[in-house]
């Protein structure tokens, strides 16, 4: 399918770990601006696919990625990258929340410390910035000297969320963000994503199929490592072209 605005563009993707086979052949287009959710059973390698994205895969020993994946005309693969500076562009959140055991700001601050930043007034400024963006700073502004191990699950979610925003944050990853948190605390989450698109591209992996239908605009079906479906999410939720992504669809297996 092709994409206008494209922001990432995956080339015959091909990754492995040792002799395991994870993804095969992917060729996807991401779209600018746009909410893109991977979705399918366990093990069919969404979560390999949104961690290549900015190359967390090589924290994993005795792995291999090939084919290219474009951000912008950069092809982020290439051993050359600099890839302290792509995780900035390319900001990750988790599922289960993971502050660092340091207070409220300076958990948003470090990101930008280690990019050199040292002047005190513009950290403030982005801290501030960045909570606000991720719809945290009424519920901390007046303890941003507390531990940030002190907020509830939900908030801490939107604290990693603020400070995946703090650094030149172009593209975020969210890898089940909702998976350890309460349905008020995941509809929050929610509207922030919907809100993000504004600014950001966005790339979801979730196995709750009523969140990819509220806030994605595209979907991804992956099976046993490969891309079977990618689509409109509305068009794959209602009409889906493969029998597997029906069949994950209606329950029959995942
Ligand atoms: N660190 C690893 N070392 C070896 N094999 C791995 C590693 N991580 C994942 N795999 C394998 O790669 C394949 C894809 O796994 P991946 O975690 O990407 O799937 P997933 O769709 O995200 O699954 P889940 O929904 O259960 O999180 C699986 O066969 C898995 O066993």
């Amino acid at each position: 399918m092709t994409i206008e605005n494209r922001k990432i563009k995956v080339n015959d993707l091909n990754f492995y770990y040792g002799k395991t086979h994870a993804l095969k052949d992917i060729n996807i287009d991401i779209a600018e601006k746009k909410v893109t959710a991977l979705i399918g059973p366990s093990g069919c390698g969404k979560s390999t696919l949104i961690r290549i994205f900015n190359r967390m895969c090589d924290l994993v020993p005795n792995t291999k990625a090939e084919g290219t994946i474009l951000l912008g005309d950069e092809n982020i693969l290439l051993p050359s990258v600099d890839v302290v500076k792509l995780r900035c562009k390319v900001g990750m959140v988790f599922q289960k929340p993971n502050p660092f055991p340091k207070t409220i700001f300076q958990n948003i601050a470090y990101g930008l410390e280690i990019n050199g930043n040292k002047n005190k007034d513009f950290i403030r400024f982005r801290v501030e910035e960045s909570l606000k963006k991720a719809a945290l700073w009424e519920d901390v502004k007046h303890r941003l000297n507390d531990s940030a191990l002190a907020l509830s699950g939900g908030q801490q979610q939107r604290l990693c969320i603020a400070r995946a925003l703090a650094v030149e944050t172009e593209v975020i990853l969210f890898d089940e963000p909702c998976a350890s948190l309460d349905p008020i605390s995941t509809s929050k989450i929610e509207e922030l994503i919907l809100e993000l698109k504004k600014n950001y591209t966005i790339i979801i992996v979730t196995h709750n199929m009523q969140q990819a239908s509220r806030i994605s605009d595209y979907t991804a079906f992956m099976y046993l490592g490969n891309l079977i479906e990618f689509g409109l999410t509305d068009r794959v939720f209602t009409v889906p072209q493969n029998e597997r992504t029906e069949a994950y669809l209606s329950g029959r297996f995942g």
